[in-house]
């Protein structure tokens, strides 16, 4: 089989040549024991685009020892922070000169409109990958106020000024699994390898079986960028295959993940039951989003809108559940229909289209269970919930009030273009609202009250509050959950504690050893 498909851009006519290959060693090649291909679809066509290379669990074997290798020889401690610093702006570089590139291939696959993939998924790559450069120099020098506490950095440590000291170095974990999901296929592969690249960590991408071209152009990028051979390895596999293999491997010394909280589940199983590797989990979430009655109105709906609707509302912290005053919750719900009815959900190369289809066949089916699901609970449907017909995965923005508590639109995480919007009374009642949920990823409120925005933020069981705001995110400030949204934190410096084992070194230069006791 070739290990390259010619792909033909819509609207453009453009031919991109995209790997189709298993990534090991700085070089695409076939299964060494499988015939088994990932076939990839357009899902605002159900038509084929391509397919590629299915890693078996002996392929993830032949990865795990080519990032273990590099890691001892090439890369880990034997490279210097400037050089890992130069490599990842280097990749930042090539990665901007072929962004058009990359956001047409990502809105083919996963369906977002080119426009948005460019600006905010290979832009925010970008930026993450130049973040992380900045740190690969300056990870293990004593940065007394990192975190803003003294010190999780390299210290050195006065024990006895005469006979001895200590010091702490903070070294690269080693071989890193990292299994990333469809929604921002080319957005979490930034994520993770930027932070993993910027700490000397090696790596066996596992992107998700649905989307896995661009992180198989990307690997192109490393080549060209001049990573050792080894460093990064790409391995298009199925989750219950290659995901199962990487987590459960004796090999790898760590697992970063980015998915469902089922998933995440097996994955800490699997850690535990093999060589208790570190595990980093970014999970499912049920975020609220609340509306005060000071809040500017105007602006509250904006954000409701782009908090459920951005990405066709498949994002972890998307705002799903709305929580309004009852005071101002008429006016609210006007303009909240108002303004999500604006959405053009459409083709990714159409540029009128501000959303795509949902990912695939499965997902569209999932969404469309909760909405009928609600329909049947007695929740009011005020916008949308009705099927487009014709070829695509297209869900229309969908609004439901009159919702409770048991209602599985309120309990799941729907990932699609579903919001649930309640109403209370009090400040009290607003926050037990929004902290009821077994998920703590994000929240959002609004108000114009200084001390409410405080007094909330703080009482909110999440890893981000938006104050506001939603869904804002920046590379110099942590992301994750809380409750069973997940474990660890990207971005930030906190992500260089994910990434890094401290290592305490005892140094003795005059003390003698009282023996025999
Ligand atoms: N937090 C987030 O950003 C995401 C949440 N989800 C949620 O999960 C739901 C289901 O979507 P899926 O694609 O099935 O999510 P998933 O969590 O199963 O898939 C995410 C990644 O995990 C891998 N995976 C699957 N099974 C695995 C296993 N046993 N061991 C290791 N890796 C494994 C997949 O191949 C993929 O790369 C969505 O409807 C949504 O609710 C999905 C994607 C991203
Ligand atoms: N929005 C951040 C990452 C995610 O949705 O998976």
């Amino acid at each position: 089989m070739s290990l390259t498909a010619r792909i033909v851009i819509p609207v453009t006519g453009r031919l991109i040549d995209v790997p189709t290959g298993l990534f090991i060693n700085n070089k695409f090649v076939a299964s060494v024991d499988s015939e088994e291909l990932i076939h990839v679809i357009n899902p605002a066509t159900e038509d084929s685009i391509c397919s590629v290379v299915a890693g078996s669990v002996k392929d993830i074997d032949v990865a795990v020892a080519a990032a273990r290798k590099a890691f001892n020889t090439s890369w880990g401690k034997n490279v210097s922070g400037f050089e890992r610093s130069r490599l990842l702006n280097k990749l930042a570089d090539l990665i901007e000169r072929d962004q058009q590139k990359l956001a047409e291939v990502e809105s083919l696959n996963n369906g977002k409109p080119v426009k948005l993939a460019r600006s905010e998924d290979v832009s925010g790559s970008i930026s993450c990958l130049r973040y992380f450069a900045g740190w690969a120099d300056k990870i293990y020098s004593p940065l007394p106020l990192l975190h803003g506490i003294i010190c999780d950095c390299g210290q050195t440590i006065e024990i006895d000024n005469k006979t001895k000291m200590a010091f702490t170095k903070h070294e690269p974990v080693g071989v890193c699994g990292q299994i990333i999901p469809w929604n921002y296929p080319i957005g979490m592969w930034g994520w993770k390898v930027a932070p993993a690249l910027a700490c000397g960590c090696t790596i066996v991408m596992k992107p998700s079986e649905i989307t896995p071209l661009t992180a198989l152009m990307l690997s192109e990028l490393i080549v060209e960028a001049g990573y050792p051979p080894g460093v990064v390895n790409t391995i298009p596999s199925l989750g219950s295959i290659g995901g199962a293999a990487l987590s459960s491997h004796m090999g790898v010394d760590k697992v970063a993940f980015t998915g469902s909280t089922l998933t995440g589940r097996k994955i800490m199983e699997a850690a535990a039951r093999s060589n208790l590797k570190k595990v980093s989990l970014e999970l499912g979430g049920k975020s609220p989003h609340l509306i005060f009655e000071s809040a500017n109105l105007e602006l509250a709906a904006n954000w409701a809108c782009l908090g459920i609707l951005f990405n066709t509302g498949q994002d972890c912290t998307a705002g799903s559940r709305l929580y309004v005053q009852d005071t101002i919750y008429d006016k609210f719900i006007a303009l909240l229909v108002e303004k999500a009815a604006q959405l053009m959900v459409g083709d990714g190369f159409d540029e009128k289209s501000g959303a795509g289809p949902v990912v695939s066949k499965a997902q569209y089916d999932k969404i469309w269970s909760y909405i009928e699901s609600g329909k049947t609970q007695g929740a009011k449907l005020i916008l949308g919930g009705q099927k487009r017909p014709g070829k695509g995965y297209f869900v229309d923005p969908t609004i439901f009030t009159e919702i409770t508590r048991d209602m599985k639109i309120v309990q799941d995480e729907i990932f699609g273009p579903v919001l649930s919007v309640g109403r209370f009374k009090t400040e009290e009642e607003a926050i037990t609202l929004a902290n009821d949920t077994s998920y703590g990823l994000g929240a959002g409120l609004h108000s114009s009250d200084a001390s409410q925005c405080m007094r909330v933020s703080s009482t909110l069981e999440a890893g981000t509050v938006w104050v506001n705001q939603y869904n804002i995110l920046s590379d110099n400030v942590p992301f994750g959950g809380m409750k069973q949204s997940g474990i660890g934190r990207e971005l930030g410096s906190y992500a260089l504690k994910e990434y890094t084992e401290v290592k305490a070194v005892h140094w003795n230069f005059g003390e003698e050893p009282e023996w025999p006791l």
